[in-house]
């Protein structure tokens, strides 16, 4: 099973590119770390009694009012707004959620190794090579497109709920996408349209398919095993993690 590790900035069409691979088209398996990371604070799980440990102190509007289980969900919007402003904030947040993200991630790539025996697992995460997660990656693909669409795509999809400061301190609070492209195995530009889009991936999963005989040789659990783990190591070693130390 070949793990593809998605990812781009935010905006510049991962999501789009993700719902292209899941689609009948292609019908690859598909893991959602915005989708984990929502759900790793729902209210009773330890990923929420660590936020409003740690943020209820300085963010007055932090919980939703109760639904009718009588639960006060987290106010998004707010806890964004709060740590998009304030690095080490940032780093607070991502330091409560990410081992939480992580561990869902592994279970779900044990369950489709084991369970749904996909060729390739799609892995749609917008801090993938921040948060190191390339590492558990076969093959890393970066969306990019250059700044000004990034962020016309940006105010276009969120400006409803984002003002142009606030989108831009979350573009800043990410990789450049140029540091992001180099670090990648594959980069797909996104600045045309979907149609373009489209044809560009139908390329790139053309030539990545593993072979039939290497997905009979990963299925077997000890050689799967050893694969994964020489593919962590050459990531580990060989990575040039010099750019990836820039945004934590
Ligand atoms: C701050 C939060 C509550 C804002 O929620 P909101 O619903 O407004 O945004 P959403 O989760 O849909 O994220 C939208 C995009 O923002 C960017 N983004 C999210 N978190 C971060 C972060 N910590 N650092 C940089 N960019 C981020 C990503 O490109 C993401 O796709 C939320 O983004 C969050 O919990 N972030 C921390 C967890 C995280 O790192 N998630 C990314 C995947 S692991
Ligand atoms: N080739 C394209 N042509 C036109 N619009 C596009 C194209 N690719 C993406 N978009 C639009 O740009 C916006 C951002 O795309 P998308 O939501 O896929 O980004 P993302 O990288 O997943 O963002 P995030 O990091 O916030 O999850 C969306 O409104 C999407 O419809």
């Amino acid at each position: 099973m070949l793990v593809l590790g998605l990812t781009g900035g935010i905006a510049t069409g991962k999501s789009t590119v993700a719902a292209i691979l899941s689609s009948p088209a292609y019908n690859f398996p598909l893991i959602d770390a915005d989708k984990l990371a929502r759900e790793v604070v729902l209210p009773t799980t330890r990923g929420y009694a660590k936020i409003v440990a740690h943020f209820g102190p300085n963010v007055p509007d932090l919980l939703l009012p109760p639904d009718e289980h009588g639960h006060r969900g987290l106010n998004r919007a707010a806890l964004g707004r709060y740590i998009f402003a304030n690095e080490n904030e940032r780093k607070a947040l991502n330091a409560i959620i990410h081992p939480e993200v992580r561990r869902a991630i592994m279970r779900k790539m044990v369950y489709h190794w084991l369970i749904s025996r996909a060729d390739i697992v799609v892995l749609d995460i917008p801090l993938l090579f921040e948060a190191k997660f390339d590492l558990f990656c076969g093959l890393t693909m970066v969306v990019a497109c250059n700044p000004d669409l990034q962020r016309e795509r940006l105010l276009k999809r969120d400006g409803h709920v984002l003002t142009e400061k606030e989108a831009d301190q979350r573009i800043a609070s990410q990789m450049p996408i140029d540091d992001k492209a180099q670090l990648a195995d594959v980069v797909v530009w996104n600045d045309g349209d979907l149609d373009e889009l489209h044809a560009k991936l139908a390329t790139m999963i053309a030539n990545i398919r593993p072979s039939r005989l290497r997905k009979w040789i990963e299925w077997i659990p000890p050689l799967g095993l050893a694969m994964a783990l020489a593919c962590f190591i050459r990531r580990y070693f060989f990575s040039p993690s010099g750019a990836r130390e820039k945004k934590t």
